[in-house]
């Protein structure tokens, strides 16, 4: 059996005539937390939401364990074991913190939405929705509206709903995206915990995160690969350097 668990051939995706991401080759290896990086603009959020078939490739091929996913829907990725973290909005904002995990413990095992129909029902999933808030240390914001949750921790909510899905492999977009620095620490430290026998795929700018966390990199520019490999090879990379230093100029004369 291959060593990677998702491999990307020729990967492109064009709008109108414009190419977000451009032949790209990835291969990621079964068993570690990749990431994606690059400036604004490199292609990463376009290339995240081909892999989790939210975008449709103009050209390339996708393989995922051994299948060609490359026309599948996203559903269909998700069974198989591929499975992208919700977005916040996803999260009902109006239930509690247990009752959203429970939802997703649901769907996972039922694939029904009638939760509202099946109370009795869904206390069967309470012992393994509170195991995933222990995971993700929510267990004392469990009775609290998702709502009502902190900024973090309803990031660190919506992994556990991703849990529940019990994924193969975890797509990640900027899973610290505006956080605090004390909730950076903490969701850095709930990655490393819930990769353990899994495939993480990280999309991220903190490069503090990116880091401390991932055994390997791809870092795109302009939809290309730029450089690969770990961290301490791709932040010496003299294009990588350019390219970030080249995006921080940019970014500086916009604000003026
Ligand atoms: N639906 C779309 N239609 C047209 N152009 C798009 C579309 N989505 C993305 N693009 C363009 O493709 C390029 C890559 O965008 P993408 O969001 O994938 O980059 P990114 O690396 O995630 O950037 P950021 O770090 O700023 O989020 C950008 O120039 C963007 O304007």
């Amino acid at each position: 059996m291959s060593d990677a668990i998702l491999q990307t051939v020729g990967l492109t995706k064009e709008f109108r005539g414009f190419v977000a991401v451009n032949d790209v080759n990835l291969s990621i290896r079964r068993g570690t937390i990749h990431g994606l990086i690059g400036p604004n603009g490199a292609g990463k959020t376009t290339c995240f939401n081909l892999l989790t078939k939210f975008l449709q490739p103009t050209r390339g091929s996708i393989r995922y364990d051994g299948r060609d996913i490359t026309g599948m829907k996203p559903a269909e990725v998700a069974r198989l074991g591929l499975v992208r973290s919700f977005q916040i909005s996803a999260v009902f904002p109006h239930l509690s913190v247990l009752e959203n995990v429970r939802v997703a413990l649901q769907r996972q095992r039922g694939g029904s939405f009638d939760f509202w129909r099946s109370d009795s029902l869904l206390r069967q999933y309470d012992a393994r929705a509170r195991e995933l808030l222990e995971d993700v240390g929510l267990t004392a914001y469990a009775g609290l509206t998702a709502g009502e949750l902190p900024y973090g921790r309803k990031r660190a909510l919506e992994i556990a709903t991703t849990l529940a899905l019990d994924p193969v492999m975890m797509l990640l977009d900027e899973p610290t995206a505006g956080m605090t620095h004390d909730d950076v620490g903490r969701i850095v430290q709930l990655i490393r915990r819930v990769s353990a026998g899994r495939t993480v795929l990280l999309v991220e700018h903190n490069l503090t995160v990116v880091s401390g966390l991932c055994d390997f990199i791809t870092v795109l520019a302009r939809g290309s690969v730029l450089a690969e490999g770990d961290y301490a090879t791709v932040a010496r990379n003299p294009d990588v350097i350019a390219a970030y230093l080249g995006d921080e100029a940019s970014t500086e004369a916009a604000h003026g």
